[in-house]
């Protein structure tokens, strides 16, 4: 036998899968600690150091690789392995053996929380699954005790070490990980502490030493700012307090809420602060993401058994994010349909607790397949109104106060995520044009920015502030009045102009916009020229956009807000046009 526990890849990710368990001989240690792992229920590692004891004769096993390290490890080149889970969830031992029972050469391989134990003969067609077991990772209290049991007799907590919040953010943490945190926050205070007899570990040192031992946290980068409380979103926060202290003081249940409401308004946001908020043992994600390479069979396969494994922790929550797209991956769609129509129907276990917070922007097509049905609650998530804006824009950019409602009321109604977009491409566009210092061009630059929930649909009209010499306007492009390889959305124009009638103003509707871009002519048109009421509103992104030809720079966005093209050109108003904006024409480059 040749056991190599503990061996952490992500130090040698490097190493060919298949030479890796030839690693180590470790067999005493094995034959010694295995009984009392077992009996403790001490975690994977030590398990199978156990199931190393029973069959002695001819196994490998190398525990406790961090396959999330080697994840550029193409799969194929991982013959012995077999096809893994890219995120394998909880600690699983698959344990396959021979048809006849006798244990053969086996890798272990641990894939984040996941241990995959697969016998050398696992392509042969013949083989079939001996046995699975599963192992849980440690559920919240039992961090709790790793962590303050692997505190050294010459160290202490300071009173700011926030334990509670803590375990919270080490979900999907294992034993070993754990105790390894704990040690490296100690390490880390006695190195800040010198020669102190007692060394105290803030909140700070174990947050730097949970950067090295945290498994990836999708929870994080579905909440990526902190909270602003928006008037728009607290009657959903009251109401899904109400359904989580319900949650929380009934012994056995199980919640399904969907979060419904058009794109990019904080669905999978408010979902993740649940999860962040809140004491889990588990929180699965479940994004459409996570399938690309997958086919049906295994997307379908991967819901059950994440699902299951939800199941077996007491307190458990699953976020299905975007769940109408994960569905429309698979066809014909009733196959994956009836997969979640089943898990969502599962009744917990006795004294287990199970939420679902699922989110979609298309809950006319989760009616269409009934799965809306298994839902006990569904809340609207809605767009920012004026009020949620300035919010925004007073919390997260620094516009100056006086042209804060201004713009809010330009730009409202508009989902939060557009909102975000449209002020970081402005206020970048416009620190640019500060550092430039030249101040000289009338257009220097136009960005194309692409609303969410209708792909090249114009939703603001147009808008634009004015700080200083330097304006910023904000023009919205119908999809079918822009051409090949042109902007297909608004767009955001920095100018050192001044806007001419108002600082900030632009309309909301789309029959404002049509005064401010297409009736228009020229630079510096006068609102009556206009012939529309609402003129002197739109006049000030006129003066920007609505000339005849203007020369521009033009950087492409994609969703993520990544660039990917860059190019010149000239920009023309269109005439024609019945709604906002301007067409533009040009080669990108
Ligand atoms: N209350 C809030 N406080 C701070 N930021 C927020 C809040 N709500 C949403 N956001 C931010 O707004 C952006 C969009 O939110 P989110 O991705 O949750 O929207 P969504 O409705 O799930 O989008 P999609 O429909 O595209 O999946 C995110 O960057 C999120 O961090």
């Amino acid at each position: 036998m040749a056991i190599s526990p503990n061996i952490r890849l992500r130090s040698c990710t490097h190493t060919p899968i298949d030479e890796v368990p030839r690693v180590g001989r470790n067999q005493d240690q094995a034959l010694t600690t295995a009984p009392k792992a077992i009996a403790n229920g001490e975690g994977a590692t030590l398990f199978l150091n156990h199931y190393a004891a029973r069959a002695p004769d001819r196994m490998a096993i190398s525990s406790n690789i961090r396959l999330r390290s080697c994840t550029h490890t193409p799969i194929d080149e991982v013959p012995r392995v077999g096809r893994l889970v890219p995120e394998a969830k909880g600690v699983k031992i698959h344990i396959l053996e021979e048809e006849d029972n006798r244990t053969a050469e086996i890798t272990v391989l641990r894939s984040d929380c996941a241990i995959l134990v697969f016998a050398r003969s696992v392509f042969r067609p013949s083989l079939v699954i001996f046995k699975t077991i599963q192992m849980s990772l440690p559920g919240i209290q039992r961090r709790l005790e790793i962590l303050l049991s692997s505190m050294m007799p010459n160290s202490e907590l300071s009173c700011d070490a926030d334990l509670d919040r803590l375990v919270i953010e080490t979900s999907g943490c294992s034993e070993s990980e754990l105790k390894h945190l704990a040690t490296n926050a100690q390490y880390i205070a006695s190195c800040r502490e010198g020669s102190n007899k007692i060394v105290t570990s803030t909140i700070d040192d174990f947050q730097m030493a949970l950067e090295d031992v945290k498994p990836f946290d999708p929870l994080k980068s579905m909440r990526k700012f902190e909270p602003i409380d928006l008037p728009e979103q607290r009657e959903i926060n009251r109401t899904l307090r109400l359904l989580l202290n319900d949650f929380w003081c009934t012994p056995c249940i199980s919640i399904n809420i969907l979060l419904e409401g058009t794109r990019g308004t904080g669905k999978s946001f408010l979902a993740a602060n649940i999860g962040l908020t809140n004491k889990f043992d588990l929180v699965r994600v479940i994004t459409p993401d996570a399938f690309i390479r997958l086919s049906d069979l295994e997307i379908c396969d991967e819901i059950t058994t994440s699902w299951k494994e939800a199941q077996s922790y007491a307190l458990s929550l699953i976020i299905i994010d975007d769940i109408e797209r994960i569905v429309q991956n698979v066809q014909p769609y009733s196959t994956i349909s009836n997969v979640f129509n089943d898990c969502l129907k599962m009744k917990p276990m006795k004294n287990h607790k199970h939420m679902v917070v699922a989110t979609t922007s298309d809950l006319t097509f989760l009616q269409s397949i009934k799965l809306q049905e298994h839902f006990q609650i569904s809340l609207n998530v809605p767009k920012l109104t004026i009020e949620g804006v300035a919010k925004v824009i007073s919390q997260m950019f620094s516009i100056p106060f006086e042209h804060q409602i201004p713009v809010a009321t330009t730009l409202a109604p508009v989902a939060i995520k557009d909102l975000i977009r449209i002020l970081e491409l402005a206020t970048r566009k416009q620190d640019e044009t500060s550092s430039d210092g030249n101040g000289s061009s009338s257009i220097t630059d136009i960005d194309t920015y692409q609303p969410s929930d209708s792909p090249g649909k114009a939703e603001y009209g147009q808008s634009s502030f004015n700080q200083g010499k330097q304006a910023i306007c904000f023009d919205p492009i119908e999809p079918d009045q822009v051409g090949a390889g042109q902007a297909n959305s608004g767009s955001i124009h920095i100018s050192d102009q001044e806007c001419p009638t108002q600082a900030m103003s632009a309309p909301t509707t789309s029959a404002q916009a049509e005064c401010a871009s297409t009736n228009c002519t020229q630079a510096d048109c006068d609102p009556t020229d206009c012939g529309q009421a609402d003129c002197g509103q739109a006049s000030a992104g006129r003066a920007v956009s609505n000339c005849h030809e203007q020369s521009y720079q033009e950087t492409r966005i994609d969703e993520d807000g990544v660039n990917f093209a860059e190019g010149t050109g000239s920009f023309l108003q269109n005439e024609d046009m019945n709604e906002g904006g301007g067409n533009m024409v040009g080669q990108l480059a």
